[in-house]
């Protein structure tokens, strides 16, 4: 069982650390569907989920949004026909915090709940 969506997001403040390339590696064993991406520098935490169709993706989407307010940590979310891409990353830092991994193994968690 994953640790991290036992976890809860701790307020990220601009001088909090970014997760370091031992811990990302490490954190990422525990979200295998995820893939870490620079954007301009950034890096951040995507996963594309796949739906039959708009509404089911439209539905995950609410899903995920909820999960953000709950936690006080907001992702991108990009809503398509069939497919919702999300994209976790701390703004505070420009880069990753274990905020972005604790948001990404919940968000699996809501597929299966
Ligand atoms: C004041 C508030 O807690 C902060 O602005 C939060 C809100 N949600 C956030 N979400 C993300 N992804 N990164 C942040 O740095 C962030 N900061």
């Amino acid at each position: 069982m994953s640790e991290l969506k036992q976890a809860k997001c701790e307020a990220c403040r601009a001088d909090a650390p970014k997760v370091s390339d031992e811990e990302l590696a490490q954190l990422m064993h525990q979200i295998p569907d995820w893939t870490p991406v620079a954007r301009d520098g950034i890096l951040q935490l995507e996963r594309e989920f796949k739906f039959k169709n708009f509404k089911l993706a439209w539905a995950f989407h609410q899903q995920v949004a909820q999960l953000a307010e709950d936690e006080g940590h907001h992702p991108a979310l990009l809503l398509e026909w069939g497919k919702l891409t999300v994209t976790w990353w701390s703004h505070s830092i420009k880069g990753l915090h274990k905020n972005d991994f604790i948001c990404a193994a919940k968000t699996d968690a809501l597929l299966v709940s």
